[in-house]
């Protein structure tokens, strides 16, 4: 049986996901494609680490030495930042070589660039682990739903974060503990900044607009923020109104306006993403067409990813490749400055003139926490948190309709 030789770039925990999943699934595989799946080289940073590979691996430090590997076909990447997964990926097409990667960073950056470079060398570039893990968002937007026009995305697209606000929540456990064991399990990455800062989600998002929109809204026009500073009394207060506190990345297309944000919000108990807990993301798609549809599964972790990644490698033999460089649609970026409804934990100082819908008191250990729910817009609020100590103000959305707690404004 013929074989389809395959270089890992990156050996830790996507890499050693997916070289385990080529032995445990190989006659799978086999059934499927009608060819062995053989991993014949490895890149690593550091070649004196213990590893647990096959003896007959080149295992390697130098990518020249990976890709002169003789009739390589394929190159997966799973190495952190741009860099060196840039310079990597673009050698590996000018040889003819197909390239899988998880890498969301170097895609959000450099996904434009590797699409067309991938055009002119006529080779593939499959990207599906990047955005939401084990989650086939990618192929689904590509392939299944190209009769509708996209209208909105709102998503949960970071494994750690959705694991640590859900745990903190459950368990009443401290924000750096939780951290400590989402790295433990290979949710976060080495250097968690991106995972709590909100920036890993705002990559995945700007890979899903260059997806549907041909293009990424300006960066400095999307509002991000990350999940550093919640508290588990924010998370309480949310739970005052019977709601949850979760990080979502929307991307929403309103009368030639785009408009996407990162930001941990309010979600209602009525609303899909409520329910989305653990190291689990989600991808509520509306289509003009079809409507509302929800995706829903593991979001990180080596065997999630590893499925991604075989998944692309099995499209790259059996699936035609459709164009993944949509014409860009003109929109107005916009930093939607309507009114919405927020809540405020903490004190406010009483001369703000802002419109409060109602204000409460939480019981928190011996003391308590003041909500107050308004309506403002977005600069407005922000001007506030800055002059009032101690202020910190979430947007709550989709129509919260009532509080069940005692009003005392
Ligand atoms: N963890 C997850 O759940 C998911 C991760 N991803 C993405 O997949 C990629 C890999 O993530 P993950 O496996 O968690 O990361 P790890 O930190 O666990 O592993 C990174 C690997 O890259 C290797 N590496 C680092 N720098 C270099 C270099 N300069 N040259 C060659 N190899 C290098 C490391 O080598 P060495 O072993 O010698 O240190 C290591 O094997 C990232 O882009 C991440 O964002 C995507 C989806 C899910
Ligand atoms: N660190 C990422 C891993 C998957 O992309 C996350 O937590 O979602």
């Amino acid at each position: 049986m013929s074989e389809i030789k395959v270089a890992l770039l990156g050996f830790g925990t996507v890499g050693k996901g997916v070289y385990q999943v080529v032995q445990t699934h190989q006659k799978r595989l086999e059934a499927i494609l009608h060819k062995k799946v053989r991993i014949v080289g490895i890149l690593v940073q550091d070649e004196t680490k213990q590893r647990d590979i096959q003896a007959d691996i080149l295992l390697s430090s130098n990518i020249e030495d990976i890709l002169q590997i003789s009739d390589l076909d394929i190159v997966m990447e799973a190495i952190v930042g741009v860099e060196p997964g840039y310079t990597y990926i673009r050698k590996a097409m000018e040889r003819g070589l197909h390239v899988i990667t998880a890498n969301k960073e170097l895609l959000a950056h450099k996904g434009y660039e590797l699409k067309r470079k991938a055009q002119q060398h006529g080779v593939r570039l499959e990207y599906e682990a990047a955005v939401a893990g084990g989650i086939p968002i990618i192929r689904t937007l590509k392939h299944v739903l190209r009769v509708n026009e996209t209208i909105k995305v709102e998503a949960i697209l970071n494994g750690t974060s959705n694991f640590i606000l859900s745990t903190m929540r459950e368990n009443q456990a401290a924000f750096v503990d939780v951290l400590a064991v989402a790295q433990q399990k290979g949710y976060a990455e080495a250097d968690p900044s991106n995972d709590i800062d909100g920036w890993d989600a705002f990559y995945k998002l700007m890979i899903i607009s260059e997806l549907l929109f041909g293009h990424q809204p300006a960066w400095d026009k999307v509002e991000v923020q990350g999940i550093r500073n919640i508290q588990y009394e924010h998370l309480l207060a949310a739970k005052s109104l019977d709601a949850r506190m979760k990080h979502v990345a929307t991307i929403e297309i309103s009368g030639g306006k785009i408009h996407a944000s990162v930001e941990p919000i309010l979600i209602p108990k009525s609303h899909a993403l409520y329910a989305v807990e653990g190291v689990n993301n989600a991808i509520n798609v509306t289509g003009d067409v079809v409507g509302e549809l929800s995706f829903q599964g593991p979001g990180a972790g080596a065997l999630p990813t590893a499925s991604a990644m075989l998944e692309d490698l099995i499209s790259i033999y059996e699936l035609k490749e459709v164009s993944s460089i949509p014409t860009a649609q003109t929109f107005v970026e916009t930093n939607q400055l309507q009114e919405e409804e927020w809540l405020l934990v903490g004190s406010l100082d009483p001369v703000h003139q802002l419109h409060r819908l109602d204000q409460w008191e939480i019981p928190y250990g011996l003391s308590t926490i003041t909500c107050t729910r308004v309506l403002a817009n977005n600069e407005l609020i922000k001007s506030i948190v800055k002059q009032c100590d101690q202020l910190e103000a979430f947007k709550m959305k989709h129509n919260f309709v009532s509080i069940n707690q005692k009003v005392l404004a």
